[in-house]
């Protein structure tokens, strides 16, 4: 195989990832996580961008990895309008919406501006974004709720919800066309997608919409006590978005994005961290069950993955809930640097075309 380098990053809500492969050898691999404080000295994703990239750079040079001979970069992308799953290469159009942030702010937004800002700097170098957390195959139905001019997106963690699902078909020798699974990724944000013969047709949006809440999100609030906030006087509209993301779940009832922070104490017996421990997981539980009904029952199996996955506590807790439905599968962490890496080399070595973005 031509060993073709290549650059990884992705920018989570409480991390930054960055992998470097040399044909399909992951030779640097590096989580950077970021505290509620240090992310919240910054105004908005977009002032995150300098911080973001230098951080990066700052930790290749430590290694002694060349930043300038890397044949591609490919950046975990971004909050752009509703597309196909797919790669993408970073263009002009691309660019500006992840700017903007078309459908909202997320740390996704900045993973394709930083891989075209270093890749620009590189002779012959590409940047391509990978399925991105608008990735949108819902069924029309799961679109519809009480109001038509609200109605529900696609928001998720679709590049390790798609790549999880996959290992797993492999694993019980079957194609990922061929099954249906429920995918439950448990990161900063939480995203619980119900796969039918490989197209995600119902997934909560786990950025500002509905859903558990998770370590920095608020997950479906109760409407009327929402408005209610809205309008006492309390709070602007950036402190209100900022109890929906940023400052809600965990870090709202307890201070910390750290999930692993509460499982430790939660698991040393400490009530409320207890009880907002099992809270979260519960959520994660219903909402499974929730897609067990789009799926008519016919699901090949449960698979959980993302960080909070490592959390014994939540895992012994959903197989407990939702064990019944089907095996449960635990995936920790996520194949997402891989997956990216994967799609720029099948674009790279021409087993894949890559999409252009309008
Ligand atoms: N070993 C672990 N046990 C429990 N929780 C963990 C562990 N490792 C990471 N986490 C939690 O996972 C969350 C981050 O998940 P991750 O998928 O890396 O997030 P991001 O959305 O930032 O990419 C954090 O709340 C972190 O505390
Ligand atoms: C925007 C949906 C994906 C998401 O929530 O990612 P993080 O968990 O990395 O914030």
């Amino acid at each position: 195989m031509d060993k073709k380098k290549i650059l990884v990053i992705n920018p989570g809500s409480t991390s930054t990832k960055i992998a470097v492969y040399c044909g399909d050898k992951s030779v640097f691999l590096k989580t950077l996580r970021h505290s509620a404080e240090e992310i919240g000295q910054f105004e908005d994703i977009a002032s995150q961008f300098e911080f973001r990239k230098e951080t990066i750079v700052k930790e290749l040079l430590e290694a002694d990895i060349e930043i300038d001979d890397f044949d591609a970069i490919v950046g975990r992308g971004g909050m752009v309008k509703p597309i196909a799953s797919g790669v993408y290469e970073v263009n002009e159009a691309l660019k500006a919406d992840l700017r903007k942030g078309v459908l909202g702010q997320h740390a996704s937004n900045l993973g394709g501006l930083i891989a075209d800002d270093l890749a620009k700097n590189i002779e012959g170098a590409r940047a391509f974004i990978a399925d991105p957390v608008v990735v949108d195959e819902l069924q029309d139905v799961a679109r519809v709720t009480g109001h038509p001019e609200m109605p529900r997106r696609s928001i998720f963690h679709a590049l390790n919800q798609k790549a999880v699902a996959k290992r797993f078909a492999k694993e019980i020798e079957k194609k990922y066309e061929d099954i249906n699974v429920i995918v439950a990724h448990l990161g900063g944000g939480i995203s619980v997608g119900a796969h039918l013969r490989g197209k995600v047709v119902d997934v909560n949006n786990a950025l500002d919409g509905y859903g558990p809440f998770s370590p920095e999100r608020a997950g479906t609030l109760p409407t009327g006590a929402l408005i209610d906030a809205c309008y006492s006087g309390k709070y602007s509209y950036e402190e209100m978005r900022k109890i929906v993301n940023g400052k809600g779940g965990l870090v709202a009832h307890l201070g910390t994005n750290q999930a692993h922070e509460v499982e430790k104490k939660a698991a040393e017996g400490e009530p409320h961290y207890k009880l907002i421990h099992s809270a979260m997981s519960y959520q994660i539980g219903k909402t499974i069950g929730g897609c067990a009904a789009v799926l008519k029952g016919d699901v090949d199996g449960i698979i959980v993955t993302g960080g909070i996955a490592y959390d014994k506590l939540v895992i012994e807790y959903l197989k407990d809930m939702v064990g019944w439905i089907a095996p449960v599968k635990v995936y920790p962490g996520e194949d997402e640097m891989q997956a990216l890496a994967e799609n720029g080399w099948a674009v790279l070595n021409g087993e894949v075309e890559c999409k252009t973005y309008e």
